[in-house]
C-alpha cells in the first residue's frame, strides 16, 4: 500500500499506533534495515524478557474481522459473499475459509484508505506500515522472465500453479457485478477519493497478490479467541520481526488463558542488536523464496526440497511398439499405477542428508500383483488392505520402508530421476544471472539446489 520511499514515516507512527491500542512494546524498537523493517533492543536484554505483547483484539484473526465488520458496514458486506461473489447469510460465513475472511479483511483496507476515509479506523496505521510488493519480492509477484529462471527448482511448478489459482480467485470473486458495483460506489463516494485512473474503482490483481504476500510472510499460527484451536493470525509488531536461524534470540508465544501472543527473548540481547526469530527450522530454501521471497544467508545447501516429478512414462501412443515386448510391458504397468495414483503432484522430497522420500516412486514400485479391490462396493482399489488415498499420503512409502524389493525398485527410480532429469534440468538453468529481483534469487536457490542433489546417494538411501 505503501511505496518504499514513505513506509519509514509509516513506522514512526506504527509504534504510537500499538501504544494507543494496548499492544505493549518493551526493550525495542521497530527501525527500518537491510531487511526492510525490524525490531533492535533500546538496551540490555536478558533471556526470558517479553519484548512485545498484543492482546487479542489487535490479532488479526477470523475473529478480529467479523468483530470489526459488525461496526464497518462496507467490510461485512463483502465478508458475507461466497467465492463467486454471492450474498450468504450470517450461518454460512462458516463455509469462507480463514484466508479468505483475512483477504476481505485487506480488501476493505486498500479501498478505505483510496477512498480518503481515515476516521473511524483502528487498523489504518497498522495496515499503512505494510511493505510494498516489491519489498517482498514473492515469487507470485515476479515478472514472468525471472519465474522462467526458477525453472527445475522445486517451486517452479508450484509458483505457476499458485499465480493461476490466485487469477481463478480473483475473477471469481470480482465478476459478480454486484461486488464490482459496491467497490465503485463505497469509493467513489469516500471523503477524499484518490482517483487517478478508472481503475482505481476496482481491486487490482497486483493488490490481490499484494495481499496474498502479506499474508504469506506474516501470518503466523494463534489461537482462535475461544476454542484452543490453531487458525490463522497477523500478529501486527511481532510481524516486524526477521529470520535467522543461527543467531535468533526471540520467540513468540501463544498464551491462550492470558488472550495474547508474545514475542519473548530466548537469550540475552545488547543493546542495538536485532532482535531475531526462527521462521521454521525444517523449512528449505524452496519454501523460502516461495513463502518469503528470500533464501536466509546463512543456508550452504537447500536443508530439504521437493522436486516435483516430471512425466517419467511418456505419452501411450507414442512409444507403442518401441522396445523389447517385456520393457513395454512394464511400461503398461507403471502407466496403469500412475493414472491410480491419480491427479495429485507427484514428489521427491529430498533432505540435505542426502536421504530422500517420495510415495509416488514408492507407489509405482509396488509389486502389481498384490493390488485387490475393495471398499464397501468393490470398486476401490486396494494394496495389502491400504487404499490409493493412504499410499498417496504416507502409506506407499511405509510399505517401502518394510519391504526390501519395493525399496530396491523406488531407489532405483529416485536415482536416474535425480541423475537423469532433475541434475541435469537444474544445470541447464544454472546460467549466470543478474543479483538482483527475483532472477538473483532463482540463481541461488538453483545452486543451493544443485548442491542438494549432488549429495544424494545412491542405492535407496532414505
Ligand atoms: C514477518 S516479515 C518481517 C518484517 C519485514 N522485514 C518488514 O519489512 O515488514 C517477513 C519478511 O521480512 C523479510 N525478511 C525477514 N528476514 C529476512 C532475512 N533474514 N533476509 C532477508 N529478508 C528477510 C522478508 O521480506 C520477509 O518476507
Amino acid at each position: 500500500m505503501t511505496s518504499e520511499f514513505d513506509r519509514s514515516k509509516k513506522l514512526d507512527t506504527l509504534a504510537n499506533w500499538a501504544e494507543a491500542q494496548g499492544i505493549t512494546i518493551e526493550s525495542c524498537e521497530i527501525r527500518a534495515g537491510s531487511n526492510g523493517a525490524g525490531l533492535y533492543a533500546t538496551r540490555d536484554v536478558a533471556a526470558g524478557d517479553n519484548l512485545v505483547t498484543v492482546p487479542y483484539h489487535k490479532v488479526l484473526s477470523r475473529d478480529t474481522v467479523v468483530e470489526y465488520a459488525q461496526t464497518h458496514e462496507f467490510l461485512r458486506s463483502l465478508l458475507l459473499r461466497d467465492a463467486a461473489g454471492a450474498p450468504i447469510s450470517e450461518a454460512e460465513l462458516t463455509g469462507v475459509s480463514d484466508k479468505d475472511v483475512l483477504t476481505r479483511f485487506f480488501i476493505s483496507e486498500i479501498l478505505t484508505n483510496r477512498r480518503g476515509d481515515a476516521s473511524n479506523n483502528n487498523w489504518a496505521a497498522w495496515v499503512e506500515s505494510l511493505p510494498a510488493l516489491r519489498e517482498m519480492n514473492l515469487p507470485i509477484a515476479w515478472d514472468r522472465q525471472d519465474i522462467e529462471d526458477l525453472a527445475g527448482t522445486s517451486i517452479y511448478d508450484a509458483t505457476l500453479s499458485k499465480i493461476n489459482f490466485l487469477k481463478f480467485r480473483y475473477k471469481r470473486f470480482f465478476e459478480s457485478i454486484e461486488v464490482r458495483n459496491l467497490i465503485k460506489e463505497y469509493v467513489t463516494t469516500g471523503p477524499a477519493p484518490k482517483l487517478r485512473t478508472e481503475s482505481d474503482v476496482e481491486l487490482a490483481f497486483k493488490d490481490w497478490v499484494l495481499i496474498e504476500s502479506w499474508i504469506s510472510s506474516r501470518s503466523l499460527e494463534v489461537f482462535y479467541r475461544d476454542q484452543r484451536e490453531l487458525c490463522l493470525g497477523l500478529v501486527p509488531v511481532v510481524d516486524m520481526a526477521n529470520h535467522d536461524s543461527v543467531h535468533s534470540n526471540a520467540k513468540y508465544e501463544l498464551d491462550f488463558d492470558g488472550k495474547v501472543v508474545s514475542l519473548v527473548s530466548t537469550t540475552t540481547i545488547a543493546a542495538n542488536t536485532e532482535v531475531l526469530i526462527d521462521y521454521g527450522e525444517d523449512k528449505g530454501a524452496g519454501e523460502f523464496v516461495f513463502s518469503y521471497g528470500f533464501i536466509p544467508a546463512t543456508f550452504n545447501d537447500a536443508v530439504v526440497a521437493n522436486f516435483i516429478i516430471p512425466d517419467l512414462l511418456g505419452d501411450e501412443e507414442e512409444s507403442e511398439g518401441a522396445g523389447p515386448a517385456d520393457e513395454s510391458d512394464e511400461l503398461t504397468v507403471l502407466r496403469a499405477k500412475d493414472k491410480m495414483f491419480g491427479t495429485v503432484p507427484r514428489l521427491l522430497r529430498v533432505k540435505a542428508d542426502g536421504t530422500w522420500t517420495s510415495d509416488y516412486l514408492s507407489f509405482l514400485a509396488l509389486p502389481a500383483g498384490e493390488f485387490s479391490f475393495g471398499g464397501s462396493d468393490g470398486t476401490e482399489v486396494e494394496f495389502r488392505g491400504a487404499s490409493v488415498g493412504a499410499l498417496r499420503a504416507g502409506g506407499a512409502q511405509a510399505v517401502a520402508e518394510n519391504d526390501a524389493a519395493v525399496m530396491e525398485r523406488a531407489a532405483s527410480m529416485a536415482d536416474s530421476l535425480v541423475v537423469d532429469v532433475l541434475r541435469p534440468e537444474l544445470e541447464q538453468d544454472a546460467a549466470p544471472v543478474p543479483s538482483t529481483g527475483g532472477a538473483g534469487v532463482a540463481g541461488r536457490l538453483a545452486e543451493l539446489e544443485r548442491l542438494l542433489l549432488a549429495k544424494i546417494k545412491t542405492s535407496g538411501a532414505r
